[in-house]
């Protein structure tokens, strides 16, 4: 709670980390960060000489990894994030830095050299934050690096290679893992020991500390905190909603000052009576001008107590296509939206307020208009759609919902109470009606042609020469797969009743090689060969038994170096970290028998069926990618 007011500067904010690290990802959920995770694709290649100390090699490594992953929204994902941050933890020992092991030999190597002696761990870190001014991407750097020693007993051969085959080491720089079977190992550790699991959060909250609440300029003995201030300093300080996000960057120098904010000089004190919604305590004062207790205001829960609300109006200004006539005529006032759609003005005018207090719309004296966002995500034709999933939300989703209590008293799916029908087969029901089978189908394509490039190119998949994609539906990812790599012949395999409705949904004007489409059912049918097959939000429509039957079908047709490339939300290990895939295994509660399922599950699940090599991406948008190798 005390270290919350500095973290809270990060709540109104949108925060990437650049990180595979599921420690990373722990340490700062753990504290209340939100945040989304997208891994760098920066290979740690670094020439290590060129650098005179060890700490600026981790420094600048993790200053490239945000980097990357900064430029990679900006360009490729239209998303530009606030604040990107990364890291790169190392061990040195003899003047030499220890990274990540390659194999089992190599693990041994590192332990070995790690033996009875004292060596230092250090994470660098970066803390980027970024604007788009003028569609080019700006960026202000803050790094930092924190050493931690530690010393090892001497290690027998017998419990180093006991080690080394529990399999802990391989993801772990220096080959050890301090939280874990690892700690067993070390006699002491000097220091941070959040800075070996691979994240400095106590150093990282002071550099907060230092970009959002900087000394006042007469202090000058201050230059910079040198512990996190204590929570009165921050109470006192904090500014609402954390919105006073404006930087300048010190000449000379990569710190931030939050201008305004402490003109002062009075930083210690608040100057102000009024109260601020943190989700901290908030003093407030009485007429007397006495500080008298104050109520917490919980803002995650109220906003997760509200969530709802603002979906629906999501939902309902879509399905009116309001952003539609926006951008065809808008700036638009309530009343001119309310004539082009045939709804009530004062209706209306609420509806178009609180879509742009939600940042969905501009509001203006000239009228209402739609942000960037909205003409690329909330139109119907925009470049990437969502307006076919929010349809399928607000008219498939949303009854199913309502009774999400029965799902999870009965731990079943809904859709006889939502929609009056027995269930017999999960996609009779999509395509018994060519309406539905429209909507749903525009749901799946929304979806596949938001993520395609990044489950294309979440691995070099230039070595396959045939790729099938088994319930591939409109063939948004063949598309992106034909693209990106041209000597790759794609088919889309799907049932009948979906072939035959694609035709819609194909783009215009490509010159590439062109995806075939071929109907039939994969639990029923021989499956059209390939080299490489594809499951793109398949696998997690079906229960375990139905997993095996497809698995063991594709293994079967399957030569050795085939390989299976799964599109999915994967779920963090300890399934306590991602809530969009958590609420998205909810989601497929209520109308599937299928699940969401974390990494490990699915490596057990294709290695069951001789499928080896599994290696997982989290992308960082809707859709993780896993790919494995038949040996
Ligand atoms: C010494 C030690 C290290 N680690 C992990 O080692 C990886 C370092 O590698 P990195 O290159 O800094 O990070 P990464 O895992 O490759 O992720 P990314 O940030 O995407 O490069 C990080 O995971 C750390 O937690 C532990 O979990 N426990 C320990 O005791």
């Amino acid at each position: 709670m005390v270290l919350n007011p500095v973290l809270g500067k990060l709540v109104s904010k949108r925060v990437v980390l650049a990180s595979a690290s599921p420690r990373r990802q722990e340490i700062l959920t753990n504290v209340g960060l939100r945040f989304e995770v997208v891994p760098s694709w920066f290979k740690e290649t670094l020439e290590k000489s060129a650098f005179a100390a060890p700490y600026e090699y981790a420094v600048e490594t993790a200053k490239q990894k945000a980097l990357e992953v900064a430029n990679r929204m900006h360009v490729k994902h239209l998303r530009t994030p606030d604040v990107v941050i990364g890291a790169d933890t190392i061990v040195t020992v003899d003047e030499q830095i220890l990274e990540k092991p390659v194999d089992k030999q190599d693990a041994y190597r590192m332990l070995s050299r790690l033996s009875g002696k004292e060596h230092s761990v250090f994470t660098g870190v970066a803390i980027i934050h970024c604007h788009s001014k003028d569609n080019h991407l700006e960026t202000e750097i803050t790094d930092f690096y924190e050493e931690t020693k530690v010393k090892f007993s001497d290690l027998s051969e017998e419990l180093l290679w006991e080690y080394i085959h529990s399999g802990e080491p391989m993801d772990k720089a220096g080959g050890y893992g301090i939280q874990a079977l690892g700690g067993m190992l070390v006699e002491y550790v000097h220091g941070d020991f959040l800075n070996v699991v691979g994240f400095p959060l106590n150093h990282f909250c002071k550099k907060l500390a230092e970009l959002y609440y900087p000394p006042p300029k007469h202090n000058v003995q201050h230059k910079k905190y040198d512990s996190i201030p204590s929570v009165d300093t921050f109470e006192n300080l904090s500014d609402g909603e954390s919105e006073s996000s404006n930087f300048t960057e010190h000449k000379g120098a990569s710190k931030l000052d939050s201008s305004g904010m402490c003109s002062s000089g009075a930083i210690y004190k608040s100057e102000s009576s009024s109260s601020v919604r943190t989700g901290f305590i908030v003093p407030l004062e009485n007429q007397n001008g006495v500080l008298k207790s104050a109520a917490k205001v919980p803002s995650k829960i109220l906003d997760l107590m509200d969530g709802f609300r603002a979906s629906k109006a999501l939902f309902v200004a879509s399905k009116l296509k309001m952003f539609d006539h926006l951008r065809a005529k808008g700036p638009l006032k309530a009343v001119d939206i309310a004539n082009e759609v045939g709804t009530s003005v004062c209706g209306t005018e609420r509806l178009l307020d609180a879509c742009a207090a939600l940042g969905l719309l501009e509001k203006t004296p000239q009228g209402y208009s739609n942000t960037d966002s909205a003409n690329t995500y909330l139109t119907s034709d925009g470049e990437y759609s969502l307006h076919g999933y929010i349809i399928h939300s607000n008219d498939h989703l949303w009854p199913l919902f309502t009774n999400l209590e029965s799902a999870v008293k009965e731990g079943s799916r809904q859709n006889h109470r939502a929609f009056g029908k027995k269930e017999e087969d999960l996609f009779k029901d999509y395509y018994q009606s060519q309406e539905v089978k429209q909507r749903f189908m525009a749901a799946m394509h929304s979806i596949a042609h938001l993520t395609a490039r990044d489950v294309a190119t979440a691995f070099d998949l230039s070595q396959f020469k045939s790729a099938c994609d088994l319930g591939g539906c409109t063939g948004a990812l063949a598309h992106e797969l034909v693209q990106i790599y041209p000597n790759l012949k794609v088919t889309v395999f799907d049932l009948p009743e979906v072939i035959a409705n694609t035709s819609y949904f194909q783009p215009s004007g490509q010159h590439t090689a062109p995806v075939t489409f071929v109907s039939g059912d994969f639990f029923k049918d021989n499956l059209p060969e390939a080299d490489l097959y594809i499951l793109s939000r398949v696998l997690h429509d079906w229960p375990d038994e139905k997993v095996h039957v497809l698995l063991s079908k594709i293994s079967a047709v399957c030569k050795p170096g085939c390989g299976i490339l799964l599109a999915e939300m994967v779920l963090d290990d300890e399934k306590k970290i991602r809530s969009t895939a958590l609420l998205q295994s909810l989601n497929m509660l209520v109308q599937t028998e299928g699940k969401e399922r974390s990494g490990s599950e699915y490596q057990h699940l294709l290695e069951q069926h001789g499928f080896t090599n599994v290696k997982i991406r989290l992308t960082g948008n809707l859709l993780d990618a896993i790919l494995c190798v038949k040996t």
